[in-house]
């Protein structure tokens, strides 16, 4: 499907043969973004590897990313933050459960994720564990990726630039300019402890700075804010909506919970915790995941663009369209997926198809090379933080809500977030 508005056109792909040929066999040309006025703030996406075209700057910040963050050996001796953060989740539901309180599950996967992501990148929480309140932090970043979800007309009549008619610039021009105080504040700060002690923190903060010394061209402060703000807006929304959408799942299918919890028992034992080793032998939680992420894929459109004519499968795809594609629908089509609108773990039971860029019909993560680098460390932290809340607690709905009657409306933004926070109440095993 294609659309022209102004001077734009948008193709939307919504095949999992065609997103194949865009993701695999003609990857080069479709590997490019096209940056909405909302991201053209404080600079941010002339560092963000998320808005950049490929270029040498993308790839250098691609390497540091992979090299000192998401390699296997960093997220091995990273792995007791989350352990310990997983733990805090369990206690703070605890709590709920021993005050018979209702626990906002988004909100609190949130805290998880955001304060993982925080120690993992300079060893401080951003968010109270154990606080009900609403994290501050978390509207920030659901507010930067709405306003860049929203059809914006300063894109399709750049004309209008100056005017910025719906107020999209003014308002991530605010969201963005929190952040980007806050990490000049923890950059600076750790510039003046650095002088003063003499060992190192292994934290990925103190890595940048070091290579910033040894190599200034290599990466500076405006490389470093907008990193952090890709992988907080990364991994922050993705991983706690995926934990949100498969408790409302299991929930409104009990059974469900009930086969997850047994596994449970039998691999890790009643109410223990689990570590990340253990999630190789959880299939049938793995399962849910995958289900999870099929049908409610936390990027629901991959943005790409063309910087030159194309040709597509017999389409020619004008130079400087924006390319949409469909997650969502890919994964629900109906010629591939038997009863795709119902959620069901055990279609995976046994099966090939794997979420990490190798089968088109199954692309949350996307594919080729502009695939989820974070990935490596999303997959490590959902099943630990999904398992742990499945491992350590029973479940209801909030009283008076029946599984059936559960709202399960998304809301699409740049992701694609619960329109209806889930709520329920945990109580022991
Ligand atoms: C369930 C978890 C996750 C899902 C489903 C997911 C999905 C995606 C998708 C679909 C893209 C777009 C790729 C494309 O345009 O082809 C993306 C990009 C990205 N993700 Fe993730 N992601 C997840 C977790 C994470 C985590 C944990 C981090 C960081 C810690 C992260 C950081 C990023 C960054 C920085 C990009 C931009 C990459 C680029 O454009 O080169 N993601 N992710």
């Amino acid at each position: 499907m294609s659309l022209k508005l102004g001077q734009v056109t948008t193709v939307v792909i919504s095949s999992s043969t065609m997103a194949k040929q865009v993701l695999k066999y003609q990857d080069q040309d479709f590997t490019s973004r096209f940056a909405p006025d909302a991201v053209q703030v404080h600079n941010y996406c002339k560092f963000s590897v998320g808005w950049l075209p490929i270029c040498p700057r993308w790839r250098k910040i691609r390497r540091i990313m992979s090299t000192y963050i998401f390699s296997c050996n960093r997220l091995d001796a990273n792995q007791h933050l989350r352990s310990q953060k997983t733990k805090e989740l369990i206690a703070y539901c605890d709590k709920c459960s021993q005050e018979g309180k209702v626990v906002d599950i988004g909100q609190a996967a949130f805290k998880t994720s955001l304060n993982l992501m925080s120690n993992t990148l300079f060893s401080k929480d951003l968010a109270d564990p154990f606080s009900d309140s609403k994290v501050e932090l978390k509207e920030v970043i659901w507010g930067i990726l709405t306003e860049i979800g929203k059809p914006n007309l300063v894109d399709f009549f750049p004309i209008l630039k100056m005017i910025d008619l719906q107020g999209i610039r003014r308002r991530t021009t605010i969201q963005v300019g929190k952040l980007f105080k806050l990490f000049d504040a923890l950059i600076n700060e750790r510039l003046e402890e650095k002088k003063r002690r003499s060992y190192e923190k292994r934290d990925v903060l103190e890595t940048l700075l070091n290579i910033s010394e040894d190599n200034p061209e290599e990466i500076d402060q405006d490389h470093i804010k907008s990193m952090f703000l890709d992988l907080f807006a990364g991994a922050t929304d993705t991983t706690s909506s995926t934990v949100e959408w498969a408790m409302a799942e299991i929930l409104k299918q009990p059974e469900i919970m009930k086969k997850a919890q047994t596994e449970l028992v039998e691999i890790i034992g009643k109410g223990k915790y689990i570590e990340e080793a253990d999630v190789s032998q959880l299939l049938y939680l793995q399962c849910i995941i995958k289900e999870t992420l099929r049908m409610h894929p936390p990027v629901p459109l991959l943005p790409r663009s063309v910087q030159q004519d194309v040709e597509l499968c017999d389409y020619i795809i004008p130079k400087d369209s924006q390319v949409l594609i469909n997650v969502w629908a890919i994964s629900r089509d109906f010629t591939f997926w038997e009863d795709p609108l119902t959620f069901k773990p055990e279609r995976f039971w046994g099966s090939y198809l794997d979420i990490r860029g190798q089968n088109f019909e199954l692309i949350p993560l996307s594919a080729g090379r502009r695939i989820c680098p974070g990935y490596p460390l999303g997959l490590r932290m959902i099943p630990l933080m999904l398992g742990s809340l499945l491992n350590s607690f029973n479940w209801k709905l909030e009283a008076d809500i029946e599984s059936n009657d559960l709202d399960m409306e998304e809301k699409f933004g740049l992701s694609l977030a619960k329109a209806h926070s889930l709520r329920a109440i945990p109580s022991p095993l």
